[in-house]
């Protein structure tokens, strides 16, 4: 890809904006990332990339040339027409997106003919009409204004850049549309053809933001709805994973996103439900259906206190451990993570905690008090009354449970993420619970 590629500017060097810049560069474009945090941007200067992220380091290093880190917004103005937005779009007390770090930017936009902000970050329907009301108000009208949402998933962020399913742009038919198409074509299918290439969808502004927003309320909606079968599979002596795998064969419904577990966490799907929730209320419309959405993930994730209550009686004094902290595996990402409120439950309780993630555990520090950070797995469950998995990370599919069963003081095992062939665990002396699995 040695063609001369566009200049680009991404502002904010969190997950999006590490992976957009990376991406970017190992297609050819040079980038000038900007960051508020100057610590961030030094550790990134030294070459230190301050997320866990699989492939990241090695794709930042292979670009290191064309990645340009600065805490001045003046240099990426300088250098790039486009300027890629990837800062937080947090949730409010209320539940609306906090749009200050997003305004920060559109505040610091100087008046130009040659500019266009890319809008990256999730944000409400809306957003782009009223930054481009506040660009005219301030005589800044020549700014264009793209809205172009990620759909990455943190653990596979970067095979999801180099190989998305679609690429949404929103604008208003300008030159700016049109270059941030040019910057994706060789990841579009119209160039590549076949299955690994992307659809474009490109359309008005307001469509591309509700894309974005419908898309993670849709796919948190998947999972709340399995979670629900799973509890009525567990009442009905059903196995959910048979159901899924039943459901999920018919082309409509699709096997993704129907694992019951303990519930989805995450940056985004509890912020990006809510605030589609608000957006909808603020606008006159009562959205039933994700009020249930987010009432059963709250509800899932506290299902695991009865669970072990069914086993162990009284929790007072018992002792706990937790296998995995993120809320996910293969990041170390704590954001609405079930474990945050597992620990708590179970620490207002009366329980003894021990916990152990492979990668998390400095993040998880900044959030759990109160437990014992164990240094592995099976430290963590050595003299454990139970042992909840939390996280799925494959080191703990790959335990050796008789040598867990053995170091345990009792015997049972909550597999919060369906994720353990319940035969080996049983096989060990273990009592095993899943998810839903009635039969199992
Ligand atoms: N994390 C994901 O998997 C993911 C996926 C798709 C979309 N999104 C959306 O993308 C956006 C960014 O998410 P993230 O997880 O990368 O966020 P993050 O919190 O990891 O990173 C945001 C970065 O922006 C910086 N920042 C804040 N204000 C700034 C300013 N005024 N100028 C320059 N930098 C500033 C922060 O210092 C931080 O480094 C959010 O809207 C999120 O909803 C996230
Ligand atoms: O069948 C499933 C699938 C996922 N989860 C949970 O759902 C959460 C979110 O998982 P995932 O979607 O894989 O992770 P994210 O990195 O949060 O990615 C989501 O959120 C991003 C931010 O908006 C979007 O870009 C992605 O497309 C969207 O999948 C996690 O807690 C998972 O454990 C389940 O419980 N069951």
């Amino acid at each position: 890809m040695s063609m001369q590629r566009e200049p680009i500017g991404v502002i904010g060097t969190g997950y999006v904006g590490l992976v957009t810049a990376a991406g970017f560069a190992e297609l050819g474009s040079d980038v000038y990332c900007i960051d508020i945090d100057a610590d961030k941007i030094a550790r990134l200067e030294r070459g230190e990339i301050p997320i866990y992220e699989p492939g990241l380091e090695e794709m930042v290093s292979r670009n290191r040339e064309r990645l340009h880190f600065s805490t001045d917004i003046g240099t990426a103005l300088d250098k790039a027409r486009l300027l890629f937005v990837a800062v937080g779009t947090p949730p409010t007390y209320s539940g609306d997106a906090d749009l200050s770090a997003v305004n920060a930017v559109v505040a610091a936009m100087p008046a130009s003919d040659r500019h266009a902000l890319v809008m990256k970050s999730t944000v409400p329907v809306g957003t782009g009409r009223n930054i481009k009301r506040v660009f005219v108000e301030q005589g800044k009208d020549g700014f264009r204004y793209v809205s172009c949402p990620e759909f990455l998933k943190e653990g596979t962020a970067v095979g999801d850049f180099l190989h998305p399913d679609r690429v949404v742009v929103g604008d208003d038919g300008d030159w700016a549309g049109d270059a941030v198409v040019d910057l994706y074509r060789p990841l579009l299918s119209a160039e590549h053809g076949g299955e690994e290439a992307g659809e474009l969808v490109r359309t008005d502004i307001a469509s591309a933001e509700m894309v974005k927003l419908a898309s993670n309320a849709f796919l948190a909606t998947k999972i709340s709805f399995i979670n629900e079968i799973a509890n009525v599979c567990e009442e009905t002596g059903a196995d959910v994973i048979e159901v899924a795998k039943g459901m999920g064969l018919d082309d409509r419904i699709g096997p993704k996103f129907l694992q019951a577990g303990v519930g989805f966490g995450g940056s985004c799907f509890p912020k990006d439900v809510n605030a589609l929730k608000q957006l909808a209320g603020n606008s006159g419309y009562h959205f039933q259906l994700l009020n249930a959405v987010i009432e059963v993930n709250e509800l899932q994730k506290r299902r695991v206190m009865g669970k072990l209550e069914k086993h162990l009686g009284s929790l007072i004094g018992k002792r706990i451990a937790l296998l995995g902290l993120a809320f996910k595996p293969n990041t170390d990402d704590m954001r609405e993570a079930t474990s945050l409120v597992l620990s708590a439950r179970l620490q207002a309780a009366g329980a003894h905690i021990s916990v152990y993630d492979p990668i998390a555990e400095e993040e998880a520090r900044k959030l759990i008090q109160g437990v014992r950070f164990a240094d592995s797995a099976l430290d963590a469950v050595t003299g454990a009354d139970a042992v909840v998995l939390v996280t799925e990370w494959q080191e703990f599919r790959d335990l050796d449970w008789a040598q867990v069963a053995e170091a345990m003081a009792g015997t049972t095992l909550v597999d919060g993420r369906n994720a353990l062939d319940p035969g080996l665990v049983r096989d060990a002396g273990l009592t095993y619970e899943g998810i839903g699995r009635g039969t199992a």
